[in-house]
């Protein structure tokens, strides 16, 4: 499924109505109907339901929606923010087709405080005032209306966007509706991933309005949401012949005296996740209680850290800030041109000013920083970074030829070509210490396992918040899961994930 900005999406929009044929009226009903057919089984009899329409060819949506809702005998009022004079294109047609089946239109400017008193009284209230097409701050009798829909206490449903939301996500101090369910048209938007605009959506589902592949390939969108389908489609294969070495020889540099944990967390994680050998270099003094925990991996002294024959490298949970391991970062990061080698953590630390080195490497280098060590890498802000997510990740993987793995809510997945992937999974359950050393060993073990880079990483990353929803569901909360429940949840996210790719 893709993601687009405003641009995009418009530009989807045109092809399909100028080049396809299929006209901007046939699109807007499709839209319509869409979003009647998601609401009309959640709507009991007898239930209020308020649209409000803008002038736009979202409030074109909400004619359609109201036009369908008024034919089923459902309780709609329809109210208008905008002079039914200024309605123009294919919400006008759809305008006056509501209008000929007997619907009532009612403006709001005429009467505010009914409109008040219906919106209170509602069960439903359909948010079809503005969608994509809205530029800057929502005009002030707009922003009335959001403020009003915001104040009432039926369930809002947003059609596209909530109204005010910038679909590119800019960040924004205006108002705008804040939903309980957004009925997103057709693919999610920047938005949807973005903060503050994030925080307006509710729970979001997608409605296929009827837009041909064809479209999106001429537009050439090169961002996609990752999809459940995706990933059991991609995940290995395992050879019944295969021996421990075909599944990968894993070099993990990790932990030092103050942080042991670190080193046992990517290890674990990359064990459960598949790879056929590990070997962890740890500092000596902390050697003994790693193998006294993980008795699963060979060990190898700091001091000798040599690639010997690793198939793939993962460096940094960990590692610690000390000087003399900057020098440790960069030969790694150099020797290990020709194979996978996941840089996270103190590894992006020490090689923040070393990045001339990445671009010099065969095997593109996996980063995988948070906002905060993004910000470092970039020299900018972590509000720098969150402003424009997609934007950042995509210059630095092109510049530096890098996969970025950038975390957040939606962890944004960026190839050195530039294509994006979007991660659905995880929950707030993640943001504890050891999550991301967790993420470092699945990395290190699915690059080692899967054909195409880009999949192992989407991969990994889909799983890793998959572990931390599958906990959550079951008999963890959010705020008590460890790093080491998230390792143990992988092998029922990889069973399930399995079990539907032999199903198929
Ligand atoms: N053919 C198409 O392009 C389709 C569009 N669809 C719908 O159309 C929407 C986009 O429609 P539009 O581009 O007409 O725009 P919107 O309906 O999002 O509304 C914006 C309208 O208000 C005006 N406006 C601009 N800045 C404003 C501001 N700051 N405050 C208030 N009004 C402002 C715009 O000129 C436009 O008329 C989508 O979100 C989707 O719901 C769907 O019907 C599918 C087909
Ligand atoms: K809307």
């Amino acid at each position: 499924m893709h993601v687009v900005s405003r641009e995009e999406m418009r530009n989807i929009d045109q092809y399909t109505i100028t080049h396809i044929g299929l006209g901007g009226p046939v699109l807007m009903e499709n839209a319509g109907r869409a979003v009647y057919a998601a609401l009309e089984p959640e709507c009991k009899a007898g239930d209020r339901i308020c649209v409000v329409i803008g002038k736009g060819n979202n409030g074109g949506d909400g004619f359609v929606i109201a036009r369908m809702l008024f034919d089923s005998g459902a309780k709609v009022s329809t109210w208008l923010a905008a002079d039914p004079q200024k309605i123009s294109g294919e919400a006008a047609n759809h305008m006056r087709a509501y209008c000929a089946c007997g619907g009532t239109l009612l403006r709001i400017s005429d009467e505010p405080e009914t409109f008040q008193q219906q919106l209170d009284r509602a069960d439903w209230i359909i948010d079809a005032l503005l969608g994509t097409g809205i530029h800057g701050a929502p005009y002030p009798a707009d922003q009335q209306v959001i403020r009003w829909i915001n104040a009432s206490k039926g369930t809002v449903i947003s059609v596209d966007l909530p109204s005010g939301v910038p679909a590119n996500g800019e960040a924004f101090d205006h108002p705008a509706v804040l939903a309980d369910q957004t009925m997103t048209l057709e693919c999610p938007k920047l938005a949807q991933f973005m903060q503050p605009a994030a925080r307006h959506f509710g729970t979001v589902r997608v409605l296929p309005i009827g837009i041909p592949n064809k479209a999106y390939q001429q537009v050439g969108v090169q961002r996609e949401l990752r999809m459940r389908s995706d990933v059991v489609r991609t995940l290995p294969v395992r050879d019944p012949f295969s021996h421990k070495g075909n599944h990968g020889k894993g070099l993990l540099i990790a932990g030092s005296k103050n942080m042991p944990g670190a080193a046992f967390f990517s290890a674990k994680a990359a064990l459960r996740s598949g790879i056929g050998l590990l070997k962890v270099s740890v500092p000596e003094v902390i050697q003994p209680i790693l193998a006294a925990q993980l008795p699963e991996t060979m060990y190898l002294p700091r001091v000798q850290v040599a690639l010997d024959g690793a198939s793939g490298v993962g460096i940094g949970p960990g590692l610690g800030r000390d000087a003399r391991e900057e020098e440790l970062v960069c030969r790694l990061v150099e020797e290990s041109d020709t194979i996978p080698c996941v840089i996270d953590a103190d590894g992006l630390f020490h090689l923040r000013n070393h990045l001339d080195l990445l671009p010099k490497r065969h095997k593109p280098a996996v980063l995988s920083p948070h906002p905060g060590e993004m910000a470092l890498l970039t020299h900018s802000s972590v509000q720098d970074v969150e402003r424009d997510r997609f934007g950042i990740s995509k210059a630095f993987a092109e510049k530096y030829q890098v996969y970025l793995v950038l975390k957040g809510k939606a962890t944004l997945v960026t190839a050195p070509d530039g294509r994006q992937i979007v991660n659905p999974t995880g929950n707030a359950a993640m943001a504890k210490g050891g999550s991301g050393d967790v993420l470092t060993g699945i990395l290190l073990a699915f690059l080692l396992q899967h054909e195409q880079m880009m999949d192992a990483v989407s991969n990994a990353v889909y799983v890793h918040g998959a572990a931390a929803e599958e906990l959550a569901a079951r008999e963890h909360s959010l705020l008590d899961v460890l790093a080491s429940d998230l390792i143990e949840a992988i092998p029922p996210v990889l069973h399930q994930l399995y079990d539907e790719k032999t199903c198929r």
